[in-house]
């Protein structure tokens, strides 16, 4: 279906100019898949700087925005402000920022249309709790926060990656099984054929995120629904190098 492998690093609260300086040498170093689509996911304070060091070729995402351009909203960034330091995604709707700091499907909709307004590409997280998979809603609220973000994205999904991330995978060493990530990403894919269009289902990237090492990677990417991964605690490690090439 011709969808580019995309993988995304989540760096979250991590990393200092030293430990930025090993992880960016180390994807220099690769090799890197020439097929695989890199982002990498930074604090917002070394935006600048990741942006000055690293090859053109690796993109560059803030993990957070605010829904308009400037104003009086201490402690934000806007996506004007993003793509103003030369970085070019936004990771929305993580669920750290769903559960810790209490984004809800309508803001998260919200800060994403405001970014694709203003130019940014967009990684949108959804996933479920464990309580939910638990309760047998994986795809209810999946769909749900999906749904949310349908008039959001309008026309703009060529630059949406979804990036489904079970809540209770990410961080725990906990991975979903390739099947458990395959079917729910068949799912969403059927959902979204039903409920945005059809092409917009199979020409849609869909990652996957929880717990993902080089050591379940390529398992996970020989999932024909499965196009990339959204990687957090391993992405600060070299075998992140790994991960990326997991598709080949
Ligand atoms: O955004 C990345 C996810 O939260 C996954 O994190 P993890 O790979 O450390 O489980």
């Amino acid at each position: 279906m011709g969808r580019k492998f995309v993988v995304g690093g989540n760096w979250k609260m991590n990393g200092d100019k030293n430990q930025i300086n090993e992880i960016i040498n180390n994807l220099k170093k690769g090799p890197l898949d020439p097929n695989a689509e890199v982002v990498i996911g930074v604090p917002a304070i070394y935006l600048a700087y990741v942006k000055s060091i690293v090859p053109d070729s690796i993109g560059v995402a803030a993990q957070n925005c605010w829904k308009v351009p400037k104003g009086a909203f201490t402690g934000e960034i806007s996506p004007a402000m993003i793509k103003d330091v030369g970085a070019n995604w936004v990771i929305l709707g993580h669920s750290e920022r769903r559960t810790i700091f209490g984004e809800k499907d309508e803001l998260v909709a919200e800060k994403v249309a405001h970014a694709l307004e203003s130019g940014l590409k967009v990684i949108a997280c959804i996933g479920e709790t464990l309580e939910e998979r638990e309760a047998g809603k994986t795809e209810e609220v999946v769909f749900r926060q999906t749904k949310a973000l349908l008039p959001a994205i309008g026309n703009n999904w060529a630059n949406v990656v979804l990036a489904y991330e079970p809540v209770w995978a990410i961080g725990t060493g906990k991975t979903a099984t390739p099947q458990q990530a395959q079917d729910v990403h068949a799912s969403l894919r059927n959902w979204l054929s039903s409920n945005a269009s059809p092409d917009i289902a199979a020409s849609v990237r869909i990652q996957y995120g929880g717990s993902v090492t080089a050591a379940n990677a390529k398992e996970l990417a020989a999932c024909p629904d499965i196009d990339g991964f959204l990687v957090g605690g391993a992405s600060l490690k070299p075998e992140f190098v790994d991960i990326i090439n997991a598709s080949q």
